[in-house]
């Protein structure tokens, strides 16, 4: 079990990258989509920031802040060598949005990154993950992240061009 104190203390954690494609394991076909950073931005990520999945807010580019739910590690069900940062956003977008900035604010902690024995388990403790999450969000010290300066000046940076 990772150390509380090594999680708690780097939250909130914000960050913006460019959304990049990722292994394609078609978790768009399961319903579930992630948006995965490029390696530079899991890079930059706090050395001893926890691996496992967390909770927060993520708007793209200027756009809407709404409610998301983080996966950073290993995917050890697919064992993957390189560690990766993908954020599911629970909202229906019309298109896809890659090579579009996605601001990130992680705001809590849900578990650490587990394997599991079918595609069907690691798709319903998602399931499960999000459902907490949006809980979760709606706590006032969460809830207020949502409204941080952070997607602000994403917003007003985006619009002047620069
Ligand atoms: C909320 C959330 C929880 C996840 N939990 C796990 C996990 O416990 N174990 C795991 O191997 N992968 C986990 N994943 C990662 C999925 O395996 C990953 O989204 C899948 O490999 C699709 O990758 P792709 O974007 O490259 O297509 C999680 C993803 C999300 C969004
Ligand atoms: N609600 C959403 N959350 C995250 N990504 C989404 C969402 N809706 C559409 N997408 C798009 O789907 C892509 C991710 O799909 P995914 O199947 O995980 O492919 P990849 O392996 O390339 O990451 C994102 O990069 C984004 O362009
Ligand atoms: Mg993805």
């Amino acid at each position: 079990m990772p150390r509380a104190d090594c999680i708690m203390r780097h939250l909130p954690y914000f960050c913006r990258g460019q959304v990049v494609r990722g292994f394609g394991r078609g978790s768009k076909q399961l319903g579930i989509p992630t948006a995965n950073f490029p390696e530079q931005v899991v890079d930059n990520l706090p050395a001893d920031i926890s691996t496992g999945i967390y909770y927060g807010w993520a708007s793209v580019g200027s756009g809407d802040v709404h409610k998301m739910v983080v996966s950073i590690g290993w995917n050890p069900y697919y064992k993957n060598t390189k560690k990766s940062m993908e954020t599911h956003i629970m909202h229906i977008f019309k298109e896809d949005f890659y090579g579009e900035i996605l601001n990130v604010a992680i705001v809590g902690y849900l578990r650490p990154e587990k394997n599991f024995d079918s595609l069907e388990s690691l798709i319903s403790a998602i399931q499960g993950d999000i459902e907490e999450a949006k809980k979760q969000l709606d706590l006032p010290e969460h809830f207020k992240v949502k409204e941080d300066n952070f997607f602000q000046v994403s917003k007003s940076k985006i619009m002047n061009g620069h």
